[in-house]
């Protein structure tokens, strides 16, 4: 079975695993958000990538759910030292090693397509992690700081910040121009289900659908669409999705979120059992909702909701 996953961060990533765990035999192709993206001392991280490489990988900080573990900061030491910043955002001397082989690899002409293999070649996920696109693309979040209105890229927003302020706008920057990457718009059109785990619907999935030519390829594909909400009793389980869920008007439920995506996307939508009282409103949206577990506390958690995501394709495709 050929399954297509749209993919943020860290409820990206650990919705793989149970996938993997769930579906052995499926070829499975990642679909991943790179609007996260950052440059920092001139490096070009790509923090939701390397968080599903590392932790299909095993070589994830699993606390964090981000990052290496077994990491140490010497190199982030020695740039405070000398007083070059940014010091909000925690690279370990060995996610520096990651990128500085993907800048290195993009100076000398691969598009992040072909580093992304490469550096997959390492880490092994047994999955296939395709960026979004290779072109450019950073989200910038418009927020009030001292009274002036601003964009700041949205690492900072999330983790210097932690999302403490409203956010006004999200804005992939680039996204309108980008281009999915090779692989991408095949890999949809061979699909036998494409799945949305439960990823921020907004700066992840949404980024990703932001990319011209993927939503069209989805909504076309002609099988089964099947979500899983990231919001469960009306706040997000991880992160910090209503607060960007709110800058795109969209409430912070289980049900507001299936018909952001719209009907004409999902076909079907699994919300937490503690939404049970949601099932009517997604259906009468014209999606197929089951409330079922949805707290990934463990892979053999995750694998059942991904049992439950599979079973609601067939249904659909029924
Ligand atoms: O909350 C934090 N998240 C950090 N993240 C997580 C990151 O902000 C999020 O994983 C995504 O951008 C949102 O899904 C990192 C991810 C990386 O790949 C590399 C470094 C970091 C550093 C931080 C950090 O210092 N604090």
């Amino acid at each position: 079975m050929r399954i297509v996953v749209l993919a943020g961060g860290i409820g990206g990533a650990r919705f793989l695993r149970g996938l993997k765990a769930a579906a052995p035999d499926a070829d499975i192709t990642v679909i991943g958000n790179t609007g996260d993206d950052i440059h920092l001392f001139g490096l070009k991280v790509c923090p939701d990538l390397d968080t599903v490489m590392y932790t299909l990988g095993g070589g994830i900080n699993e606390e964090q759910g981000w990052g290496r573990s077994d990491e140490t900061f010497k190199v982030k030491e020695e740039l405070a030292a000398y007083g070059v910043g940014p010091e909000w955002f925690g690279l370990g001397d060995r996610d520096f090693a990651t990128h500085i082989v993907r800048t290195q690899m993009l100076s000398a002409g691969y598009p992040l397509s072909a580093v992304t293999e490469a550096l997959c070649a390492r880490w092994k996920p047994g999955v296939r992690l395709l960026p979004m696109s290779d072109d450019r693309v950073e989200t910038h979040v418009a927020v009030d700081d001292e009274g002036e209105r601003k964009a700041i890229h949205f690492q900072e927003y999330w983790v210097r910040l932690r999302a403490s302020v409203p956010a006004h706008a999200v804005v992939p920057v680039g996204a309108d121009q980008a281009k999915p990457a090779p692989g991408v718009l095949d890999a949809i059109a061979e699909a036998d289900v494409v799945l949305f785990p439960p990823s921020n619907p907004v700066v992840s999935i949404g980024t990703i659908l932001a990319v011209p030519g993927i939503r069209e390829a989805i909504a076309d594909a002609g099988v089964p669409v099947v979500g899983l909400s990231p919001i469960v009793g009306d706040a997000p389980v991880r992160g910090m999705a209503d607060k960007v869920l709110a800058a795109v008007g969209v409430e912070s439920t289980a049900s507001a979120v299936a018909r952001h995506y719209g009907s004409g996307l999902l076909d079907g939508w699994l919300v937490d059992s503690s939404d049970e009282g949601a099932v009517a409103e997604v259906e009468a949206a014209g999606i197929r909702c089951r409330a079922v577990p949805l707290m990934m506390t463990d892979t053999d958690a995750t694998a059942a909701m991904v049992r439950e995501a599979l079973a609601l394709a067939e249904e659909v495709r029924a």
